[in-house]
């Protein structure tokens, strides 16, 4: 590591943010997670990595971060991220995730900070005209969750034309997997993630699956998504670093390559061996039928490209992390007391 940088991660103790923090100690970086563990997990965070328990909302806590450390960039997991949930609370959304990160931006822009990292959605693209989708597609956000996403990455437009603060704006679509390290993985309660739901159904942690419409105008007639490798999308948000010297980014990622509910469930009996137990109920609203990403700008710019394409490599991960721990971080977290 010839040049290791200072990096705050909102939201370091979450799911993505976690492999992201991994990521960075493993270049040499040096890291502060902020996290309020609404969501996130202490034992998600290694003791490499300095922890302040802290909520965005608060601009003095902030303040407090940004005069202590000298920060090179910040990348911001911190959001409520479950759509459903924006359908029946839009104002949580559109108020909770846009003014935390608007405070963010602004103690960003204040301590001299010329870099961020911003984690955005696939829910940006409510009414696709083509698939796969690239970042030229019209935005038409598909929920209240997808729209404050964008209000942050129009907050991020202004803050880079009013004060240079570049920012890549990265719109991961359906994020699973698990660390090869075996230390971390996915742990949401309440947990709305198809593949782990479907992993739990297979572990006989629940009764069973329930497949959220099966008359889609798709092969099998369930929804098809684009997975990608959570440590995939942490190598991308390092590669983003070097391109903000010079301008700030917005790239979509995915694998590009789509795959039904029905075909996880069936990688998932594979590849545990257990048979998983499926009730077809009614559509979920705000689902769209067929969400795929073309990758090709991230991979063009900056010669990002998955290294655990498949989808048996990232259910497997997942498998092997919640195996390693039933209990998710309960496991780890009783281990350390
Ligand atoms: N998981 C996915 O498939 C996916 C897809 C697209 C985008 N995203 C985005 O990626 C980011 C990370 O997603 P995730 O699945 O890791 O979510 P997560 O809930 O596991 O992690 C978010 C973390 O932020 C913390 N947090 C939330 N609000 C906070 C606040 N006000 N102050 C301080 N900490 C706060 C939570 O405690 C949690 O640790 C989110 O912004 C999400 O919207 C995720
Ligand atoms: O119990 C379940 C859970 C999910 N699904 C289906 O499985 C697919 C994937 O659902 P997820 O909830 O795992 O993921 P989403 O595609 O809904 O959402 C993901 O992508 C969104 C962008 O489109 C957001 O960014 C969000 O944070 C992220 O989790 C969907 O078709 C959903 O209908 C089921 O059939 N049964």
């Amino acid at each position: 590591m010839t040049n290791p940088k200072t990096i705050l991660v909102t939201g370091g103790a979450g799911y993505v943010g976690s492999h992201c923090v991994a990521e960075l100690l493993d270049r040499g970086h040096r890291v502060v997670v902020f996290d309020n563990l609404r969501q996130g997990h202490a034992a998600a965070v290694p003791p490499e990595a300095a922890f302040v328990q802290a909520d965005l909302a608060d601009p003095e806590a902030l303040a407090r971060v940004f005069a202590q450390w000298r920060f090179d960039a910040v990348f911001h997991f911190a959001a409520l991220s479950v759509v459903g949930e924006s359908m029946r609370d839009p104002h949580a959304y559109l108020h909770g995730n846009t003014v935390t990160s608007l405070n963010l931006i602004r103690a960003t822009v204040e301590a001299g900070v010329r870099k961020l990292v911003f984690s955005s959605t696939a829910n940006l693209f409510g009414s696709p005209s083509r698939m796969p989708i690239d970042e030229d597609e019209a935005i038409d956000p598909g929920s209240p969750y997808g729209e404050s996403k964008f209000m942050i990455e129009r907050a991020l437009h202004w803050a880079d034309r009013c004060h240079g603060l570049r920012s890549a704006c990265l719109r991961y679509f359906n994020a699973a997997g698990a660390h090869p390290n075996g230390r971390i993985g996915e742990d949401h309660s309440p947990e709305t993630h198809l593949i782990p739901l479907v992993l739990d159904a297979a572990a006989g942690k629940r009764p069973h699956i329930e497949i959220f419409g099966d008359d889609y105008a798709t092969p099998d007639g369930t929804c098809v998504r684009d997975y990608i490798h959570v440590c995939d999308l942490a190598d991308a948000h390092l590669r983003v670093l070097d391109a903000l010297e010079e301008r700030s980014v917005r790239y979509n990622l995915g694998n590009g390559t789509g795959y039904s509910v029905r075909e996880v469930i069936d990688a998932v009996e594979r590849i545990t061996g257990n048979r998983v137990p499926v009730v077809v109920g009614p559509r979920r609203p705000g689902d769209l039928p067929v969400l795929i990403a073309s990758s090709e700008r991230i991979r063009r710019d900056l010669g990002w490209q998955p290294r655990f394409p498949g989808l048996d490599a990232i259910i497997g991960g997942a498998w092997a992390w919640r195996c390693a721990h039933p209990q998710g971080y309960r496991t780890l977290a009783k281990a350390a007391e």
